[in-house]
């Protein structure tokens, strides 16, 4: 089939195969994502429809991209709906707004975010006078979530004295509590948390075995991506769907090597369980598919990236080689400063785009934490270069899109006690928080939402004078004004209306600053999403079916490499490792490549952890094609103090034949190469021998051989860094500072204690330093 043409051998051969369970295990970049779209390719030109197939990504970009590219191979008027392909929790979401009145939940259902989940928490652990210094909401979060993952019930979970165990070690000996009260507030609000999306669509596969047959027959494929990153209850699912088909195919595709999401429940035994998992219908066991050509990337970033995943032990051996070019080395840049990190950064972006001609959206910032995006958007800004960050705040995370987005949900389910919290006094209407107080009080004995309560103010006895009864009633009435229309508007027309008469559009746009004019502008941003959105649906011809939710759906399900933004200019993309799962750019900076960030300070405790770390790093170098570059600082301003910290353990692992750079900016200063390097971990005051200081990779050894120019620095080992030096100082002198890094003595005024020097630093510009307090070295 011609179809196949522009696939390998092996490609070839794992698409075609489609008769029974299949595995594909294999290294970053070597086409598992692109099997699986040809895959849905192939089936389609066999006649199977394309609802039957069953695909699921870990983007729902992810999933659109593969609509777009078999769009492009069966010509434009191809028709789609992408209706069971996209992440777990959107597929799932779907088929239970279809399917949960079964489960005895009304269909219109909101989704809880992440934020929701919290704020809820956060009312239950005060009301329950619990302290929330001890439990926060974000911890207890994480262990109902591990639970929900695992399918461990309120039930189950107060009944297992290993997990109570586990919680009075961590000091929250009560969070079984918080537990149930958090499932009852959810199923009163009508709502469901993420991890409920698979909770219940396990439930309800699991007791109504006709909904099971029903969508059994109706899949004659399934399809998972990153299938290492699947946890308990996804795996429970897909097995019990598969069980319910009837010709049973199923084809996963994964990579061990990236496994990065065990702190979420993920679970790398399922792919080594997989073909046990899914047995075919004879009983044998799935066919194994092995691809080792990897195209994304140059053949320097494969070999560097496969040096350092060796140093994992519990690892699946396999082989990935590149027939790209051999491309440059790995360019490894130390920086003083987090704000010279940057710079250096912004720097070789610059040179990068000039030298290879190419648009800012060929390049990709990576880092370990959200907290590090920071000093890079003020360099970039301040240098006229675009970015975007993905992850933080998302879009539709920020406070005025969510107020937006909770009248819509309380439009749609009335019931959802987060959104009726939300906006009950936004824009202000004169109902405090006293009476939102009571509002819960009376909810909660009566066992109703708040929204039955200010419905029926007596029959629930509510205590509130009769000012505030009116202005309650008002808003009653406005809200169901809304919900009235919401059966004949649109998305979008409805959205309209609510910002009007809600007079959010007043208080967003009365404003003259930059904050206002933001929220401004992500308000215009919103109308035109939606605008997008209804167009979509007219297209589709499909008007009629009730979209309020479906929209609702989709905002609250995006995920951080989802949002898209403003397509206008190409830009440089901020995000974390995490989100930059699958992706792929030219050039990839990894940047606070630090012990204490990156392997974060959790990982050194256990050698599973910091395994897992490696993947991450793994994960990061080989999203990148043609260059990557990594980049650590000495000093970081962190938690509001400096911090200092050696360079990341992983940078010595990588086989350093692959790897140029390493030196202090200016190259000259220390006697050039890495051999200065060494110097500040092993001997300054700030490092000392680390228990993984091997003698590995030759930066150590080199410098234990040579003799570094700077020798006045190293003459004082500790502390390094010392304002004693300042009598020697003189006009003209180089010095290195602890914070600017390398600079020129430009003059030196005054006497004793008062004495100060004008340093012009390479990258901080000029400072004056009062010599008391500097810390810095000479060098010449
Ligand atoms: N046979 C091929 N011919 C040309 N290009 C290919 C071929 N196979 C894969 N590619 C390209 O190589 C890149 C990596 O492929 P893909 O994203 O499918 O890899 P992957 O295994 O899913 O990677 P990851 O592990 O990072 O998710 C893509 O740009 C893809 O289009
Ligand atoms: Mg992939």
């Amino acid at each position: 089939m011609d179809l196949l043409n522009d696939l390998n051998d092996a490609q070839r051969a794992a698409v075609e195969y489609i008769d029974g369970p299949s595995l594909v295990i294999a290294g970053a970049g070597s086409g598992k994502t692109r099997v699986l779209t040809y895959k849905i390719a192939y089936l389609l030109a066999k006649g199977k429809d394309l609802y039957s197939l069953l695909v699921l990504t870990f983007t729902n970009k992810a999933a659109k991209e593969m609509v777009e590219r078999i769009r492009k191979m069966f010509g434009e008027t191809f028709y789609i709906r992408q209706k069971y392909m996209g992440t777990f929790h959107s597929v799932f979401a779907r088929i239970l707004h279809v399917e949960s009145d079964k489960i005895g939940f009304p269909s219109d259902f909101t989704i809880y975010d992440e934020a929701d989940s919290r704020s809820l928490l956060k009312s239950i652990i005060k009301e329950m006078d619990m302290n929330e210094k001890v439990y926060k909401p974000a911890a207890v979060h994480a262990r109902i979530s591990m639970a929900k993952n695992h399918l461990i019930s309120v039930d189950s979970y107060e009944s297992d004295s290993d997990i109570i165990n586990q919680d009075k070690r961590a000091k929250m000996p009560e969070i079984a509590k918080i537990y149930r009260e958090y499932v009852q507030r959810c199923r009163l609000a009508n709502a469901m948390d993420f991890d409920d999306l698979l909770v219940y669509t396990y439930r309800l596969f699991i007791e109504r075995k006709d909904v099971l047959e029903k969508y059994g027959n109706l899949f004659k494929y399934i399809m998972v991506d990153e299938y290492q990153d699947t946890n308990y209850v996804q795996k429970k699912i897909l097995s019990l769907l598969y069980n319910a088909m009837q010709e049973k195919a199923i084809c996963a595709v994964g990579d061990d090597s990236q496994s990065i999401y065990s702190f979420r429940g993920a679970d790398i035994d399922n792919i080594l369980s997989f073909t046990k998992d899914f047995p075919s219908q004879d009983g044998k066991e799935a066919k194994l598919f092995k691809l080792e050509q990897n195209y994304r990337s140059t053949q320097t970033i494969v070999e560097a990236a496969n040096s350092l995943i060796h140093h994992n032990r519990n690892q699946i051996q396999k082989e990935v080689f590149s027939k790209n070019d051999k491309g440059e080395k790995i360019l490894y840049k130390p920086a003083y400063s987090d704000k010279e990190e940057a710079l250096i950064v912004a720097k070789n972006i610059q040179r990068i785009k000039r030298q290879d001609d190419c648009g800012y959206d060929q390049f990709a910032i990576l880092y370990r934490t959200n907290a590090q995006s920071r000093s890079f958007e003020e360099e970039f800004r301040k240098q006229g270069i675009p970015y975007r960050i993905y992850g933080g705040l998302s879009f539709y995370q920020r406070k005025e899109i969510k107020d937006i987005i909770a009248y819509f949900r309380l439009v749609a389910n009335p019931d959802d006690e987060e959104a009726f919290k939300r906006i009950i006094n936004y824009p202000a209407r004169g109902i405090g928080a006293t009476t939102v107080m009571k509002i819960a009080d009376c909810a909660h004995q009566n066992q109703v939402s708040f929204w039955e309560v200010i419905g029926n103010v007596e029959h629930y006895g509510l205590n509130v004078n009769k000012g505030t009864q009116t202005k309650l009633e008002k808003f009653r009435l406005l809200i169901s004004s809304f919900i009235d229309r919401s059966h004949t508007l649109d998305v979008y027309e409805l959205g309209d209306a609510i910002i009007r008469e809600s007079r959010i559009s007043e208080d967003i746009m009365s404003g003259k600053n930059a904050d206002d004019l933001a929220r401004q502008e992500n308000l215009e941003e919103f109308l035109s999403g939606m605008q997008t959105f209804v167009a979509g649906r007219q297209e589709e011809g499909r008007m009629d079916e009730a979209y309020l939710t479906d929209y609702l759906q989709d905002v609250a399900l995006l995920t951080d490499a989802d949002s898209e933004g403003e397509k206008d200019e190409p830009r440089v993309s901020l995000m974390t490792i995490h989100a930059a799962k699958g992706l792929e750019f030219a050039t990839v900076f990894v940047v606070g490549l630090e012990e204490n960030i990156f392997p974060s300070p959790l990982a050194a405790i256990s050698v599973r952890e910091l395994e897992e770390e490696r993947r991450l790093l793994y994960v990061a170098i080989t999203r990148a094609e043609k260059h990557c570059i990594l980049t650590n600082a000495k000093n970081r301003f962190r938690y509001g103090k400096m911090e200092f910290d050696n360079p990341s353990r992983f940078i010595d692992e990588i086989d350093a034949s692959l790897i140029e750079g390493g030196e202090e900016a200016p190259e000259s200063s220390f006697g050039g190469g890495r051999s200065s390097y060494g110097g500040y971990g092993s001997e300054g005051g700030y490092g000392g021998r680390m228990p993984w200081d091997r003698d590995r990779s030759g930066y150590r050894r080199d410098y234990q051989n040579s003799k570094p120019v700077a020798s006045q620095f190293m003459a004082d080992p500790k502390p390094a860094f010392a304002s004693s030096a300042a009598g020697s100082l003189c006009e003209g002198c180089r010095i290195e500072h602890q914070r600017f890094g390398i600079g020129t003595v430009l003059k030196i005024e005054g006497t004793g204690e008062n004495t100060k020097a004008t340093v012009e630093f390479q990258n901080a510009g000029t400072k004056q330093l009062l010599l008391k307090f500097a810390k810095f070295t000479i060098l010449s």
